[in-house]
């Protein structure tokens, strides 16, 4: 999106997006500005007619008519613009948050995993506030204190040409001054800025990690190393407040001096008869007024300019260009049967260090396949490629014949029911999280596919039963059951690819066994492909593929895999069935297949055999 290249444009965009309102706006803010100025010279005609020497009666009348009529018109054009600029900012916020949380979803991942999701979240908050703020500024304190200028010198020079010169002069030399002394004082905002960023950030890091917190009985130590970033953050906050307030200290003092020199001399002048009454009222007023905005104009500019570097630097994060976009072209995936297709296939996050190599594999539509291997051999990057969170950098990856890049994002997504080794679940109720696949799936749909999963019994004793909120990211369920009710959610997805990213690892063998039957039933009669370190699960399926360090190393019936003496499979199998679990056995394993990964397939199998030969021995 070409507007979150500049804050600028940004600005722009959001006031073309609704032109008559703003439009309305500038009109009621330059009226009432405008009135403002209408009475102050009405004010002088009234003084005048009371105070000349034929003192008509009818003209004192007419003025303070005219008077009252435009201190009526300026509240009233004042009230408007205000109820305006409050509706304009309230729905322009609505679809900034929208528009930015809209853009987020296209990011990668790896964008995400790079962000505090806080501190995103804060962001896009911060965005409509900005807007607001800085449109607010413009038009309620930059546009009338420069208006009133325009105004006061149109009275002055119709007064006293010589005198309008001077106090013109007056009324830039102030408001420059201001703004570069205020723009000296910036460095001050950017420090607190920067330290309650530091302050936020350490916030959301520990409330996020407040498990560790208690567990190590960190509570003090953890308070103290807080109020440390707080102490900081007050000083910087101090020395701002204390350099605005030498300013406006500032001001005042040149305020009074050039106030009260005005008068002076314009009192000289009426002594002299050279202006009237009339004349003495308004320019004590309008001089006051004027440079009583210089400091306000002064101090939005400052404030303004603030809010553009804030503006440009979330931007910068928010608006960065999303590097996996649909092609132009891209069409939706027309769903067949479900066969999957990777075809040499190289992938690494860091190109130069690929994680999976030269990697093909055809999985006929209602295949069951269980990829297995050591850690980091790549078996969920295998599947984050398939569901598209990243392009390979050679090869390519498609669904019944067409390539998954040519398709869009959403309908393969849709295509696709996935069981992420952690599962991830809303802030709300069992209900809504389950049927968050399926929004439009009926209360019994829901049920129907919690009871396939094995979690209709445990969501009933919930105090709320499917009402249940379950905490956020379901932290008031135990791992199992989140994996359980993730299970469901696949389940009413009812998609003909399924991919299973150590769907049952969470689950103890009680909870699996519950599992098994919801997971066959899952699986049934749609192309899987299950990443599991728990073999057990995938002893049923029709084929196994080990992968070591990116690259097939094993790959048929699991029965057959078994049966070869010394084979990859063969030996994570039994190390499973002496009992070694998981941590001990099957990562220790991955690391010494890992640190065999520059030899050949075929040197690797033999050293594999080499290395687990006592194992192999002992069946
Ligand atoms: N987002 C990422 N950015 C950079 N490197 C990554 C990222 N995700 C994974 N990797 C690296 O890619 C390699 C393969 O990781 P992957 O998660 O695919 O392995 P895995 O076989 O699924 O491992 P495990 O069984 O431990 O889950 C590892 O070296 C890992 O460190």
């Amino acid at each position: 999106m070409p507007y979150l290249r500049s804050p600028f444009r940004f600005l722009l965009h959001y006031i073309r997006v609704r032109p008559w309102t703003f439009l309305l706006l500038g009109l009621l803010v330059a009226g009432s500005s405008v009135s403002s100025i209408g009475v102050q010279y009405a004010l002088k005609l009234l003084i005048d007619a009371m105070t000349g020497s034929d003192r008509i009666r009818a003209a004192v009348y007419t003025f303070l008519g005219a008077f009252l009529a435009l201190v009526v018109l300026e509240s009233a054009l004042q009230r408007a613009a205000a109820l305006t600029l409050g509706h304009a900012t309230v729905v322009s916020g609505v679809d900034i948050r929208l528009d930015m949380v809209d853009y987020l979803t296209g990011h990668q991942m790896p964008f995400f995993q790079n962000q505090r999701a806080g501190s995103l979240g804060h962001r896009v908050s911060g965005l409509a506030g900005i807007f607001g703020a800085i449109v607010h500024r413009l038009l309620q304190e930059v546009t009338p204190p420069l208006i009133a200028f325009v105004g006061a010198m149109i009275i002055f020079v119709s007064i006293d040409p010589g005198m309008a010169l001077v106090l013109g002069v007056v009324f830039v030399i102030v408001t420059v001054v201001l703004v570069v002394l205020g723009l000296q004082g910036h460095v001050h905002h950017k420090a607190f800025a920067e330290h309650a960023g530091t302050v936020g950030g350490e916030l959301v890091d520990l409330i996020g990690n407040i498990w560790v917190v208690k567990a190590f009985a960190a509570h003090r130590r953890e308070l103290s190393r807080l109020q440390g970033f707080l102490d900081d953050e007050a000083s910087a906050q101090r020395r701002g407040w204390f350099f605005v307030e030498q300013m406006r200290g500032l001001h005042d003092l040149a305020l009074a001096i050039l106030v009260g020199g005005t008068l002076i001399w314009a009192i000289g002048r009426w002594s002299a008869h050279a202006i009237s009454t009339g004349d003495v009222v308004v320019i004590s007023t309008m001089t006051f007024r004027i440079l009583h905005g210089s400091r306000d104009l002064a101090m939005a500019l400052i404030d303004t300019s603030q809010q553009f570097s804030y503006l440009r630097e979330t931007l910068d994060i928010i608006g960065v260009p999303q590097t996996l976009s649909d092609a132009d072209q891209a069409s939706r995936l027309r769903v067949g049967e479900g066969r999957v297709e990777l075809s040499h296939v190289t992938f690494g996050y860091d190109p130069s260090h690929p994680v999976l190599h030269d990697l093909s594999l055809v999985i006929p539509a209602g295949q069951k396949v269980g990829i297995v291997g050591p850690s980091g051999a790549g078996k969920s990057s295998l599947l984050q490629l398939i569901q598209r969170f990243h392009d390979p950098q050679g090869g390519h990856v498609a669904i019944d014949g067409q390539d998954i890049r040519e398709v869009t994002q959403e309908s393969l997504r849709d295509a696709l029911a996935v069981v992420p080794q952690e599962v991830m679940l809303f802030h709300r109720s069992v209900m809504e999280n389950i049927r968050f696949a399926k929004p439009d799936a009926s209360d019994e749909e829901v049920y129907r596919a919690a009871q396939t999963a094995g979690c209709d019994d445990f969501i009933r004793r919930l105090p709320h039963g499917y009402d249940s909120i379950v905490g956020e990211r379901g932290t008031n369920l135990s791992g199992g059951q989140r994996q359980r009710i993730g299970i469901a959610r696949a389940f009413l997805k009812n998609a003909r690819v399924v991919l299973l990213d150590e769907a049952t690892s969470a689950l103890d063998s009680e909870s699996e066994l519950e599992v098994q039957n919801g997971l066959e039933a899952l699986i049934e009669n749609r192309t899987v492909i299950a990443v599991a370190h728990r073999l057990s699960t995938i002893a049923g399926f029709d084929r196994v593929v080990v992968l070591v360090d990116g690259r097939v190393v094993e790959d048929g019936p699991p029965q057959q895999l078994l049966r070869q003496k010394g084979g990859a499979f063969r030996q994570l199998w039994v190390m499973q069935v002496e009992g070694l679990d998981r941590s001990t056995g099957i990562s220790a394993a991955g690391e010494r297949l890992r640190h065999l990964s520059d030899k050949s397939r075929e040197h690797l199998g033999r050293m594999v055999r080499n290395a687990w030969q006592g194992v192999t021995e002992r069946t």
